[in-house]
């Protein structure tokens, strides 16, 4: 890999993420220097516009970058040094479909959690693993930094399917969760080392060393924001669905003090309360098609029509500078340390060992080292080990075409609250689904 010419390719170059991503790589050139960007996506029109604004974002940055748009996968793949990937198959009307079902029969619709992310898993799976075979037959030595969703099912079908490949699986949940926590009480997150553990979306901190305060900082914040949540002021400020979940962390943090929950478990814990609140109707997916989704394409269609159209100052997303942080630190083998989804082997000392867990690890050019995190207790450990089973089930499901073990998956998945919702919601998924998932036989 050439440290003076990066080449990245983008898969899911259409996403809504791609422009905040080319801005986290605008500002970090002088440690990631890119000369090329190449959009790959399988809707042309979209990833067509979307290169519009890319295009547009790099001539105003004056940076003497390449873009390249196509969808073709041998133009998009050879010589890339870094694929980034971010699918979301079956776009963001079949996230409404996962949405929307589940809702129906009283169980909670939402993107990656229960029923509707286990129906996003079977799609992400088939269109996931020829993505990859197809990325390492072009670029046999390219790094994948995946964050493509649901990461656990993708980074447990990746363990089985690709076992030595250099992918790495990586989240930004807590990337903002530790943001917010900096923000809201006057820390700085450059300056935490946290300790954190559990499964995508599903996991605790349990200490955040704060190198400059030379303490453990959580406790404080957990006697802190116990009851009250946190509050986001900038990014996502106005969109009302984070607020209320970043509030529900202080309800959480009272219930179950000790430990800073990941956000993701309102889903699995108050599932009755998010029931409660949510609209069968409009769900999640309407409200991004109605607000990101929508502005950053109505911005798009203005440059494809004056491509002199200017742009609103560019801001680098959260989402983007840590994917861009993880590449650099492969390419300068700097070992900066992430929260990142790899296999347990031991990690977590008493979760089993073949589960895929998110914890702390180290990245540098050889890959990603993980750290020992001992035993958890058993709250933390029942939820995991049940909620993996699920996964594995669900896995399991997919390469073997079994339709009584996705029923199984989708029973034991703890936002699903019985079997009977599981099998409605299960059989009603095959007919939305139908050629985007694999065919389940009995
Ligand atoms: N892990 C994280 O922390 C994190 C954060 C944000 C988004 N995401 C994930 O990133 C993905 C993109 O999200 P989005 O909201 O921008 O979605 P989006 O629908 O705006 O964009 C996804 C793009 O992928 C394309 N696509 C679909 N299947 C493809 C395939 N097989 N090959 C190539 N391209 C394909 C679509 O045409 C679309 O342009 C989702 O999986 C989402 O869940 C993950
Ligand atoms: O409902 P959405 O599409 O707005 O968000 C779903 C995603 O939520 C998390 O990502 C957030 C991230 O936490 C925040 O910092 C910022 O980058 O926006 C992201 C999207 O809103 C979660 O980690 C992802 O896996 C979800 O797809
Ligand atoms: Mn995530």
């Amino acid at each position: 890999m050439s440290k003076e010419a990066v080449i990245v390719a983008i898969a899911g170059g259409g996403s809504t993420f791609t422009p905040g991503i080319v801005n986290a790589l605008l500002s970090g050139l002088d440690r990631f220097p890119v000369v090329e960007i190449r959009l790959y996506d399988i809707d042309g029109s979209r990833v067509e516009l979307m290169g519009g604004l890319i295009k547009r974002i790099i001539e105003i940055s004056k940076a003497l970058i390449k873009v390249m748009v196509t969808t073709d996968g041998k133009e998009a793949f050879t010589g890339v040094d870094f694929v980034f990937s971010q699918i979301r198959a079956g776009g963001l009307k079949m996230r409404e479909v996962d949405e929307k079902i589940p809702l129906k029969y009283g169980a909670i619709g939402q993107e990656t959690c229960g029923a509707g992310g286990f129906s996003y898993g079977f799609r992400t799976m088939k269109a996931f693993i020829p993505l990859v075979k197809m990325i390492y037959s072009y670029a046999p030595d390219a790094w994948i930094l995946n964050y493509t969703n649901p990461e656990s099912i993708v980074a447990e079908i990746i363990r089985r399917t690709f076992p030595k490949a250099k992918i790495i699986n990586a989240c930004d949940m807590t990337i903002s969760l530790e943001e917010t926590m900096a923000e809201n009480l006057g820390y700085n997150r450059d300056d935490f080392v946290p300790e954190y553990y559990g499964l995508n979306h599903f996991g605790w901190y349990r200490k955040i060393y704060d190198k400059s305060l030379q303490r453990d900082i959580l406790p404080e914040i957990l006697e802190k924001i116990s009851g009250k949540g946190l509050e986001l002021h900038e990014f996502q400020a106005d969109d009302e669905s984070w607020q209320a979940t970043y509030k529900m962390l202080g309800r959480m943090i009272a219930d179950f003090p000790g430990y800073f929950p990941n956000s993701y478990f309102e889903y699995y814990l108050y599932s009755d309360q998010v029931l409660a609140k949510s609209d069968k109707n409009y769900t999640r997916a309407n409200e991004v098609m109605d607000s990101r989704e929508r502005d950053v394409y109505s911005l798009a269609r203005e440059i494809q029509e004056n491509p002199m159209t200017p742009i609103p100052k560019a801001e680098k997303s959260k989402h983007g500078q840590y994917i861009v942080d993880m590449a650099v630190s492969i390419l300068n083998d700097s070992h900066d340390r992430f929260l990142l989804i790899v296999p347990n082997e031991g990690s977590i000392e008493n979760v089993r060992s073949d589960a895929v867990v998110e914890v702390p690890a180290y990245v540098g050019a050889t890959g990603v080292e993980s750290i020992t995190m001992g035993k958890i207790p058993d709250f933390h450990k029942g939820l995991i080990e049940a909620q993996c089973a699920a996964e594995k089930l669900l896995v399991d499901a997919f390469v073997e075409q079994d339709y009584y073990k996705a029923l199984q998956a989708f029973t034991l998945n703890q936002a699903v609250p019985s079997a009977t919702v599981a099998k409605k919601c299960l059989d009603e998924f095959i007919i939305a689904n139908g050629d985007y998932w694999p065919e389940l036989h009995k």
